[in-house]
């Protein structure tokens, strides 16, 4: 299994993290101190995403990295191989995402003498206090429907790359660098954009079952968010998502693009 695209992945999805951090610092309006259980995270999470698609590419064409500029494949195993890297890599994201979305949460104690202490004191103390509380599934809170956004998202992600780098590069050739970003950032807002429906319930739903269960499951979640609060609940969130996505996925793009070139 060629493994230059895991370590590709692993590189660009950090480097896209430094960028997309502060955003994903202010989307929750919480505090998330400190970068390194985040580049940790997503350098796991975008390696298995980009590993995943390049060699379940190589599996349906039969085409390595390297040979499919000559060779493009198809819209259809482009979809089927991004859907296949998206359902992977959610599973392996969902424990951080929870505690991401668990820590963000969480409001800044203020230094004042007798406030309570937060409830989880960093990234390691919160996977600890989960486990203990609400179980080893209770880790994989949220995780159907972050799998549900992922895998259908992930394929237009790879799409939407994919067809526009076809549209500005001649035939055969690798894509400008300024080609690859643009490309990477608007494959970053289209897919973000049709993730958001989905992401707005997969965080509700992972911090269900901090003090009392609310949401029976998914779909209930759904109903009584849009009972309460329209049909715009869905769509929470979508403009601060689109202006991460855009630099964290062209930087991403770039840097994954050329690692390979580099190597391969
Ligand atoms: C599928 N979904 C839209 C959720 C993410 C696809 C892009 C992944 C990238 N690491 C990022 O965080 O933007």
């Amino acid at each position: 299994m060629p493994v230059e695209e895991f370590v590709a992945g692993w590189i660009s999805g950090a480097l896209g993290l430094v960028l997309g951090h502060p955003f994903d610092t202010v989307k929750l309006l919480g505090f998330f101190k400190g970068m390194s259980f985040p580049i940790a995270s997503t350098a796991v999470v975008n390696s298995v995403l980009f590993g995943v698609y390049s060699n379940t590419l190589l599996v349906l064409t039969a085409t390595s990295h390297q040979e499919r500029r000559a060779q493009p494949p198809s819209y259809t195993h482009i979809f089927l191989a991004g859907c296949t890297g998206g359902f992977l890599q959610a599973y392996c994201l969902a424990p951080f995402d929870l505690i991401k979305v668990r820590l963000q949460n969480q409001t800044e104690p203020r230094a004042q003498p007798g406030s309570p202490p937060p409830r989880y004191q960093g990234p390691v103390h919160c996977a600890a206090s989960i486990f203990r509380e609400e179980g080893p599934r209770g880790l994989f809170r949220g995780a159907w429907a972050l799998t549900l956004r992922d895998t259908p998202t992930v394929g237009i992600y790879f799409i939407t790359y994919e067809g526009l780098c076809r549209q500005y590069t001649p035939e055969g050739q690798n894509p400008s660098s300024a080609t690859v970003l643009v490309a990477g950032g608007f494959a970053g807002i289209a897919s973000w954009v049709a993730a958001t429906p989905l992401d707005v319930i997969k965080s509700r739903m992972q911090m269900d079952g901090l003090r009392r269960r609310v949401y029976q499951g998914m779909l209930d979640c759904m109903v009584s968010s849009v009972r309460q609060e329209g049909l715009g609940v869905f769509f929470r969130g979508v403009t601060i998502n689109s202006a991460r996505a855009f630099p964290v996925n062209a930087v991403t793009f770039l840097s994954y693009e050329y690692l390979l070139r580099w190597w391969g």
